[in-house]
């Protein structure tokens, strides 16, 4: 188990980090979720044992970070949000550059390079330079350096920022792997999709403080609104109001309901009755992006 003791960090007179505490499962795959700036880096950072000021303490096990760095360290692979890379080697050469750093050598150095060079999807072109490489292979192999060691814990900063459908699908099957193989995954995103795809616990955070923390079910069901969503031209507020409360969202409007089925056949013979043609109708699954909204009022997007 991974405990965050009461963690708080600051950068001058900014307050990254405020009291934050959770505990994350073995062999959970945790996504940290929040907006640009809120703190999730700088969490990362003191998890990985790269931030070394800050106050509080993580325990790995029974290991403190604070005290034990370097023991932590090497249970963890760290994977940084900026792409670090040598792009004048081969992603051989860099493979073998970052296991050495954790202690490889010898044929467990090259054992271990060419069982993650096939594990990342790049096994046809490790003797090619990295400058020749696309963004999503690059991020591949940035992801690749930290597994060599074969860490229990792997830490990903934002890995699929700025990729294409197809490596961010590769960079999910890597994922997907590690997890069936019992690894620890803490995954750090601002895209709401991917971390619901992907995790089964999650945190949110919001200016440096944590507002949630559980398991998805748990806080799926704790949020759950049961709604109808509907859009059209039309819609009278006034109407869709006599059967619950009607909030906008997208080009439609969210009627929640306790009874939502009942609401949507009501309102099936309403708009018979008025001649109203709705575009759509339908029962409407609350998503994390939905919880996030409700607790912080502003939405988890780039604009
Ligand atoms: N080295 C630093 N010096 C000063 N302030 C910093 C530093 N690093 C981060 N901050 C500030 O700390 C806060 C949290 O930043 P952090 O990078 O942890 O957020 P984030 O959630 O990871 O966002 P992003 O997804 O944009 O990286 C922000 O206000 C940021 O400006």
């Amino acid at each position: 188990m991974i405990e965050i003791v009461n963690v708080s960090k600051r950068y001058g007179s900014n307050t990254a980090l405020d009291d934050i505490q959770f505990t994350i499962e073995e062999g959970s795959c945790y996504g940290l979720v929040g907006p640009n700036g809120a703190g999730k880096s700088t969490l990362i950072k003191i998890l990985s044992g790269v931030l070394q000021d800050f106050e509080g303490d993580i325990m790995v096990q029974e290991d403190s970070v604070a005290k034990n760095r370097m023991k932590v360290k090497k249970r963890i692979g760290y994977i940084p949000q900026d792409i670090c890379l040598e792009e004048t080697l081969t992603a051989q050469e860099n493979l073998t550059y970052f296991g050495s750093l954790y202690g490889l050598r010898g044929r467990d150095l090259k054992r271990r390079t060419a069982e993650v060079l096939d594990q990342i999807g790049l096994k046809e072109r490790g003797k090619d330079k990295v400058l020749t490489f696309s963004g999503g292979m690059k991020r591949r192999l940035n992801i690749g350096c930290s597994l060599l060691h074969k860490p229990a814990i792997i830490i990903m900063d934002e890995p699929t920022v700025g990729i294409d459908p197809q490596s961010r699908n590769s960079i999910f099957s890597i994922i997907n792997q590690l997890k069936s193989e019992g690894s620890t995954i803490i995954y750090s995103s601002h895209y709401m999709e991917e971390v619901e795809h992907l995790c089964d616990s999650i945190g949110l955070i919001d200016k440096g403080k944590l507002i949630e923390s559980g398991t998805m079910e748990a806080l799926l069901a704790k949020y759950k609104k049961p709604s109808l969503f509907i859009a059209g031209d039309q819609l009278e507020i006034e109407l869709l109001s006599r059967h619950g409360h009607v909030e906008p969202k997208g080009n439609g409007f969210l009627i929640e309901s306790e009874r939502p089925l009942s609401a949507l056949q009501d309102l099936i013979g309403e708009f018979r009755k008025n001649g109203i043609e709705p575009s759509r109708l339908e029962l409407y699954q609350p998503k994390l992006e939905d919880i996030f909204f409700n607790l912080t009022g502003t939405q988890l997007r780039d604009s």
